[in-house]
């Protein structure tokens, strides 16, 4: 047999011969070439969707997503041809459907949808033999086939026990099992169903579906469901028509739709957010900290682990599988009960209700939550990060789609992350916390970086170290916060060093996302979105890391990440005031208040723990901070490596003087 080349399946439209009329190689089944859908009332025609392209293959269940409104039900009808196209074709296994006599089309399409239909005194059997009747003679008899075929469809769906029921005495759900098995008694080649599973509880659901998908495969069906239980069709489904709110469709495997973030752009809405790992909707920060379940201590703990984490998740805390965490919880098999262990204190609770009452007490009395924030739109977040390197080199991130399997709440790895695995492009193996835990990479590079400093004191070392590490994440944050109004997430599981040991260090975030206060001048929200993305989630358990690895005091390290935010702002300010990047010409004035805005929010930043007290400077009349005069109250050792000298903002430069702190000796700027 001649080899024929066969269309990419993750493209099923030949451009050359859309409809698959000419190309014997294409897989049979539904297609929607350039369909224009919707309504005519007398000579006024109104469209719904337009340019509508798909395909629905036999043997794939393809589930039809999309917000209320969109069309399903329209496009639904349409394919069923309870209503004309507008424009456009439909084919079935190459034939054009409009061409088909309405009994050749009822023998091949078989419709379940949600209009209810009332048939006095029938019983279950008479609503599925409705199924044969494009099969039978002009009188309508039933033969032995048909009768065969018709048990056959009442016991695909489970049916039989109503079978002999009166239709008025049938709950929905019942009724729409019923109305599945007509459909199947038509034996058609597409079987269309408008929110089959709407009536059903969680069990008949997950049946349901998988009774859909069972007979794709089994019987060569094209069965097309329109559904908004997305979780569940995003599971099973073989492949995806997304209608998104702009009335666009996009077709692809769920993976495919899920990885573009295709699904999350549509459905995500200000309280939940579709997360592609899990494929699970998950409620939005605000965060108000992070925190672990323990599960080394129970025979079985996946399933409890499971509901305590998703318990958390509901409340807004991060987990995390690595570093110190604010809460963390571990069950525990004898007595039976759990360990709650949070601000020092480690309590006992006996049962799941204790545990999640105490996991809700512990919420509300987190300062950080009620946070009002929004999340921003993942297309603007990546677009403001990418935009950044023009800044300057310490303002670039790689980004990238995500790519690592749902691994992010497994517990850590017992042994160090090999370094090596830290030099590799693919950053996703080599996410940022593996730096957070003492050994392994964090001293490598910190010996590393000794070696290029030509110092023997390792905390020399790692002071710069934690220095060069704040410099880089106050640079994205706060110039995606300035440039796009988002505070980048930066988790520890999607951000990935490319390199620590490159100056600066190279950083890769994954699937980017970002949140923005709902009021874009309320400085304290954004404040508090960049001590979590930055301090909270990076800087604290660096520095308890690096503390383990030498002696090296807390303050230093916290008027490092001071410094570390004053010299990213500068290079913000500078990038304000002198225009340098593309945008629309601001006036004088537009331009002052953006870097009062950067002003004032970085001194609400100062002003916070930890970094409060790490450095003072003055403010000018306006009340925003005068930044020239910012001293830090440590040093930061770079004076102790051979080329180094004192820094600006070093105290050992300047005499101090009360309420001022500027004295007048030399000073050196890092380089
Ligand atoms: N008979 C009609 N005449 C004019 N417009 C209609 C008619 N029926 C529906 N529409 C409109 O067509 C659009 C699509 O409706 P449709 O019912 O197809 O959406 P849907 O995606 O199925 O919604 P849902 O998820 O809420 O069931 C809506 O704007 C709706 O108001």
């Amino acid at each position: 047999m001649a080899d024929v080349e066969r269309p990419d399946p993750a493209d099923p439209i030949d451009p050359t011969d859309p409809a698959g009329l000419a190309n014997p190689a294409t897989t049979g089944g539904l297609r929607l070439v350039g369909l224009t859908i919707g309504y005519r009332h007398g000579r006024r025609r109104t469209a719904v969707l337009t340019g509508l392209t798909a395909l629905a293959r036999r043997g794939e269940l393809t589930v039809l997503l999309g917000p209320n409104g969109t069309g399903k039900s329209t496009l639904l009808r349409t394919l069923a041809g309870l209503q004309p196209p507008l424009a456009g074709r439909i084919t079935l296994d190459r034939a054009d459907l409009t061409a088909l006599t309405p009994r050749e089309r009822a023998r091949r399409i078989g419709v379940v949808l949600t209009d209810r239909v009332d048939i006095p005194l029938a019983r279950g059997r008479d609503l599925v033999a409705l199924g044969r009747h494009p099969h039978t003679d002009l009188t309508g008899r039933l033969t032995d086939h048909d009768r065969e075929t018709i048990d056959w469809a009442i016991t695909a769906v489970g049916a039989r026990p109503l079978a002999d029921r009166l239709l008025d005495e049938l709950s929905d759900g019942e009724r729409q099992r019923l109305f599945v098995a007509r459909a199947l008694a038509q034996q058609p080649s597409v079987i269309l169903l408008d929110e089959p599973s709407a009536f059903l509880d969680a069990p008949s659901r997950v049946a349901l579906t998988a009774l859909l998908r069972r007979l794709a495969r089994d019987r060569d069906l094209a069965v097309v469901v329109s559904t908004h239980d997305l979780e569940l069709a995003l599971r099973v489904a073989d492949a995806t028509w997304l209608l998104d709110a702009g009335g666009t469709l996009h077709t692809g495997s769920p993976e495919e739709l899920i990885l573009d973030g295709r699904i999350a752009a549509t459905f995500d809405s200000d309280e939940l957010h579709f997360d592609p790992i899990t494929a699970a909707f998950v409620p939005r920060p605000p965060i108000v900290g992070t925190a672990r379940v323990r599960p080394d201590r129970v025979a079985e703990p996946t399933a409890m682990v499971g509901a305590l984490e998703r318990a958390l998740r509901r409340e807004g805390w991060q987990i995390t599988a690595t570093g110190p965490v604010d809460l963390e919880i571990a069950p525990i098999a004898a007595p039976a009960g759990f360990h709650g262990a949070a601000d020092g204190l480690t309590t006992s609770l006996p049962d799941l209700p204790a545990a999640l009452r105490w996991i809700r007490s512990h919420t509300a009395a987190r300062p950080d939550s009620g946070w009002s924030t929004r999340h921003a739109d993942p297309a603007h977040t990546t677009a403001t990060l990418a935009g950044l390197a023009d800044v300057g080199p310490y303002f670039a991130v790689e980004l990238t789609a995500p790519a690592r399997p749902a691994t992010s709440h497994a517990p850590a790895p017992s042994g160090p992350t090999p370094s090596g695995a830290m030099a590799e492009g693919g950053a996703l193996s080599a996410p940022v916390d593996g730096l957070y835990r003492p050994g392994g990479p964090l001293a490598a590079a910190v010996d590393e970086l000794g070696g290029r400093l030509g110092t023997v004191e390792r905390r020399v070392a790692a002071s710069t170290l934690f220095l060069g590490y704040a410099a880089r994440l106050w640079s994205i944050a706060l110039g995606c916060w300035e440039r796009g109004g988002t505070v980048p997430g930066l988790p520890a599981d999607r951000l990935g060093i490319i390199s620590v040991t490159s100056s600066p260090i190279r950083l890769l975030l994954t699937d980017p996302d970002g949140w923005s206060p709902t009021d874009p001048d309320d400085l304290a929200t954004a404040a508090r979105l960049l001590i979590a993305a930055v301090i909270d989630g990076h800087l604290r358990p660096l520095a308890a890391a690096l503390r383990t690895e030498t002696r090296i005091a807390p303050g230093l390290l916290w008027g490092n990440a001071a410094s570390a935010l004053v010299g990213a702002t500068r290079i913000l300010d500078r990038e304000i005031t002198t225009h340098t990047h593309d945008g629309p010409q601001q006036t004088p004035s537009e331009v002052r208040d953006r870097a009062r805005r950067l002003g004032r929010l970085v001194d609400t930043v100062l002003a916070t723990p930890p970094l409060s007290g790490a450095a003072h400077y003055r403010h000018h009349a306006d009340g925003t901070p005068d930044l020239t005069t910012f001293l830090r109250r440590s040093c930061c050792l770079y004076y102790r490596t051979p080329t180094g000298g004192t820094c600006a903002d070093c105290p050992l430069t300047h005499a101090p003087a009360a309420g001022h702190p500027r004295g007048g000796r030399q000073r050196t700027e890092k380089p």
